[in-house]
C-alpha cells in the first residue's frame, strides 16, 4: 500500500528502468476494460474523462471497450492537459461529449481525477458525477473516486456523501489508504488491484490478508497451547464472553480470574478467585486479558498495576484503556503488549500519552511510538499500528457493530497472542477470525453469538 508520494516515486523508479509511461496508462487502461465489460455485460458504457492521466486511463479503457464491440461514449468537460493525456485520447475514434445530457447506460466509469485531486470538486463537476451515477444502473471508479484523497479517504472539502456509492474501484498499481480506511470506505465497493508492473515491496503499509493459523504441535498440552488469563471486574458478564472467545480460538487452557459469579459461567471455564497478584504469578500463564468489564474506580486501577507488573504478554482493553497512563506502563517488562481502543479510546489515550496526528493511521501510529505497544484501532476501517508499520484489513461485516463484538475481538487477541507471543501477527489473526465469526453469525447476531461462532471460524482458517 502506497501513499500518493510513494506511488509517483514507484512509478518514477519504473521509468528510470526503462518503462514508458505510455506503457503503464495501457495496462491500467486496459486492465480496467476486462472488469468494466464484465460489469457492462454487453450494454453501454459511459466513460468520465479528467484532464490528467486519470483520464488517459479512462480513453484507454473506453478505446479497449470499443474494440470489443461495445457501445461507449466518452464525456471530457476538460480536455487533456498532458501529451500523455493527449495521445491516450487519440487512441478513443468515437463520441466524445462536452456534457452528460440525456446520456443513459449500464455502467458510468469515473476517470475523472485520481491521485492528482488538489482542491475540491466543483459544483459542475460534482453534479455531472452524481447525474451520469443515477443514469447508469453500476458505477466504476479508476483509482479512486473522484474527490477522495487517496492518503486519507477524505472526501476534499466535502463529507462522505457527497461521493456516490460505486460498485466497483479499481487501484492502479498498489492499494492507497483510502481504498480501506476513513470516509471513502462508504463509497469504494468492491476495490480490486490492477496490476500495471510496480513491484511488491515490503513496505511498512500492507494489507493483511487472512493466513493460514498453526494448528497445536503434535505433542501439545494445554500449556504449550496457551494459558489464557481474563481479568475480571465488577461487570462480569463482559469478561465471561471475552473468556468464551479465547476458549474457542485457539487457546488450550483459559483461566477467568473473577472475584465475581455470573449465571452465563459456563462447566469448562475454570474460575479462580485467588488474590490476583498471587494468580499472576503462574509462569505458565502466556497471556493475560484485563478491561472488559473492569470498572474504572481505584480497585480496577489496582488490578491493572498488578496486570502490567506480572510480565506477561497483555492485552488491554475497555475499562483498561480508559485507567492506562504512561506511568503505569513505566512498571512494563518487554513483554509485548496489544492495546484495541475504538475510535474514542483512541482519543483519550492519544491525550494521555500526550501524542497526535490528523488521520486514525497519524495517531494510531504516534501512539504505538510513544507507549511502546502495538495499537490494534477499531472501527469500520479498523487498523494495527506497531512501531511504523501498519496493516489495514478488508471491509468487515457491518453487523459486527453490536454491544460486546470488542470483548470478542479481545478474547481471540489473547488467545491467539498466548498462542504466538507475537502482537502483530495475533492481533491480525485475531481480526480475520473475528470477521469470519461475523459470517458464520450471519445477519442480526448478539455477542454471544458472535463468540460461539469464533469455533466454525477457527476451523476455516487452519
Ligand atoms: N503517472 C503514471 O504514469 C500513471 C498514472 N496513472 C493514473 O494517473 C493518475 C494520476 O494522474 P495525474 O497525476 O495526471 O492526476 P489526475 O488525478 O489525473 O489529476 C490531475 C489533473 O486534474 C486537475 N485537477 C486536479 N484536481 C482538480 C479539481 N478539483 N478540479 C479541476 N481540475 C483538477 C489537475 O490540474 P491542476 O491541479 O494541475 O490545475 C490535473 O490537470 C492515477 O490516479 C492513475 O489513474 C496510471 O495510469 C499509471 C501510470
Ligand atoms: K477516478
Amino acid at each position: 500500500m502506497l501513499t500518493t508520494d510513494q506511488m509517483r516515486a514507484a512509478e518514477a523508479a519504473l521509468f528510470d528502468t526503462g518503462v514508458e509511461e505510455w506503457a503503464l496508462m495501457s495496462q491500467a487502461g486496459h486492465g480496467a476494460a476486462q472488469w468494466i465489460a464484465r460489469l457492462a455485460a454487453g450494454g453501454p458504457v459511459t466513460v468520465l474523462c479528467g484532464p490528467g492521466h486519470n483520464g488517459g486511463d479512462g480513453y484507454v479503457a473506453a478505446a479497449a471497450l470499443k474494440a470489443r464491440g461495445l457501445t461507449v461514449r466518452v464525456v471530457a468537460p476538460i480536455s487533456p492537459q498532458t501529451d500523455l493525456a493527449r495521445h491516450a485520447a487519440s487512441t478513443f475514434e468515437g463520441e466524445v461529449l462536452s456534457d452528460g445530457e440525456g446520456l443513459k447506460g449500464t455502467v458510468f466509469v469515473d476517470a475523472m481525477f485520481g491521485i492528482g485531486l488538489s482542491r475540491p470538486l466543483s459544483h459542475e463537476h460534482r453534479a455531472l458525477i452524481r447525474d451520469l451515477h443515477a443514469s447508469h444502473e453500476r458505477a466504476v471508479a479508476l483509482d479512486v473516486p473522484s474527490g477522495v484523497d487517496c492518503d486519507t479517504g477524505d472526501v476534499v472539502g466535502g463529507e462522505g456523501d457527497d461521493v456516490p456509492h460505486y460498485a466497483l474501484t479499481l487501484a492502479f498499481g498498489a492499494w492507497k489508504p483510502a481504498h480501506f480506511s476513513g470516509p471513502a470506505l462508504a463509497t469504494i465497493g468492491a476495490a480490486r488491484l490492477v496490476d500495471i508492473g510496480v513491484p511488491d515491496r515490503d513496505g511498512e503499509m500492507r494489507l493483511s490478508l487472512p493466513e493460514r493459523i498453526a494448528p497445536p504441535a503434535f505433542d501439545a498440552h494445554k500449556y504449550t497451547r496457551g494459558l489464557v488469563a481474563v481479568v475480571g471486574g465488577a461487570m462480569a458478564g463482559a469478561s465471561l464472553m471475552a473468556s468464551r472467545a479465547a476458549a474457542l480460538a485457539g487457546a488450550g487452557y483459559v483461566k477467568w480470574l473473577s472475584e465475581h459469579d455470573h449465571p452465563g459461567h459456563p462447566p469448562d471455564l475454570v474460575k479462580d478467585n485467588a488474590p490476583l497478584a498471587d494468580m499472576l504469578g503462574d509462569e505458565r500463564i502466556g497471556a493475560v486479558l484485563i478491561g472488559p468489564g473492569l470498572g474504572r474506580d481505584d480497585t480496577a486501577r489496582e488490578r491493572l498495576e498488578a496486570a502490567v507488573r506480572s510480565g506477561h504478554p497483555l492485552v488491554l482493553d475497555a475499562d483498561a484503556l480508559v485507567l492506562l497512563t504512561p506511568e503505569i506502563l513505566a512498571a512494563e517488562t518487554d513483554a509485548p503488549i496489544l492495546l484495541t481502543p475504538h475510535e474514542g479510546e483512541l482519543s483519550r489515550l492519544c491525550d494521555a500519552f500526550d501524542v497526535a496526528g490528523d488521520t486514525k493511521r497519524e495517531r494510531a501510529l504516534a501512539l504505538s511510538q510513544a507507549s511502546g505497544c502495538a495499537v490494534l484501532a477499531k472501527g469500520a476501517d479498523t487498523l494495527l499500528a506497531s512501531g511504523a508499520d501498519v496493516r489495514f484489513f478488508p471491509p468487515a461485516s457491518r453487523w459486527l457493530s453490536v454491544a460486546g463484538s470488542g470483548d470478542v475481538l479481545a478474547g481471540i487477541c489473547t488467545a491467539r497472542l498466548a498462542a504466538t507471543g507475537d502482537a502483530m501477527q495475533a492481533a491480525c489473526e485475531a481480526v480475520h477470525l473475528h470477521g469470519r465469526a461475523a459470517r458464520h453469525a450471519g445477519a442480526g447476531f448478539t455477542a454471544t453469538m458472535l463468540a460461539e461462532a469464533v469455533h466454525p471460524a477457527l476451523e476455516d482458517m487452519l
